[in-house]
């Protein structure tokens, strides 16, 4: 038997649990509300465009960043902070759409984390050659509620590491529409983006957005 020369079928969905206790794989999740959500991301991102930030330590970041809801994640050369204001616009940061809102909450459902209900979405655009280096998040006030991260646009590497820099790290692959959950015992777990490959999204073209919903204040 000869083989397909192309392989036309999508990979098998990755496992729920993965990552590990308090953490949730929910393949395709945003698949349902794709319609509703891509505009609803391009109307915030007209008010609050895309910019490259500075860090800390004075290095641009290759992933251009944005920011919705009451609660915006910045950083430049004072540091990272939330803040109620858009520094570029020095306007409020657009609202959260219901769509992105429900989103989060459903996931983070599923996840075992009922009742979410973040004030903070910080929308990521890596384009080919972007990367986040290994990190937590932990400019929040509470940890107990997880983070929602929702991968739209090409695929990319996710690494996902322990609570100690130098754990081991897992790699995997999240495509457009999949949503990981981390919380309680992840909480504060490293995690970071591969380089993202060359290629061309079907319908986001040459770049890959992430929502990441936080609850922060
Ligand atoms: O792009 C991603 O999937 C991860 C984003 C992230 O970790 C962050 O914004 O803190
Ligand atoms: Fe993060």
């Amino acid at each position: 038997m000869t083989q397909p020369l192309f392989q036309t079928q999508p990979p098998a969905p990755l496992p729920k649990n993965l990552l590990g206790p308090g953490t949730a794989v929910l393949a395709g999740f945003a698949l349902a509300v794709e319609d509703e959500l891509l505009p609803a991301l391009q109307r915030v991102t007209e008010q609050s465009p895309f910019r490259n930030m500075v860090t800390p330590s004075g290095f641009r970041m290759s992933v251009a960043m944005s920011n919705c809801g009451e609660l915006g994640w910045v950083t430049d050369r004072t540091g990272y902070r939330y803040d109620h204001f858009d520094p570029e616009t020095n306007r409020p940061w657009p609202e959260m759409p219901a769509v992105f809102k429900e989103l989060a909450t459903g996931a983070a459902n599923e996840a075992g984390f009922p009742g979410f209900n973040p004030d903070a979405c910080l929308i990521n655009r890596y384009e080919p050659g972007s990367k986040l280096s290994l990190h937590q998040d932990k400019d929040e006030r509470d940890y107990t509620q997880p983070i929602v991260s929702v991968s739209l646009g090409l695929s990319a590497t996710f690494l996902f590491g322990g609570l100690k820099r130098t754990d081991p790290i897992q790699r995997i692959q999240v495509i457009h529409g999949d949503v990981l959950v981390w919380g309680g015992p992840a909480r504060l777990r490293y995690h970071g983006i591969a380089p993202l490959r060359d290629g061309t999204h079907v319908q986001l073209g040459p770049v890959r957005y992430n929502l990441t919903f936080r609850k922060a204040g």
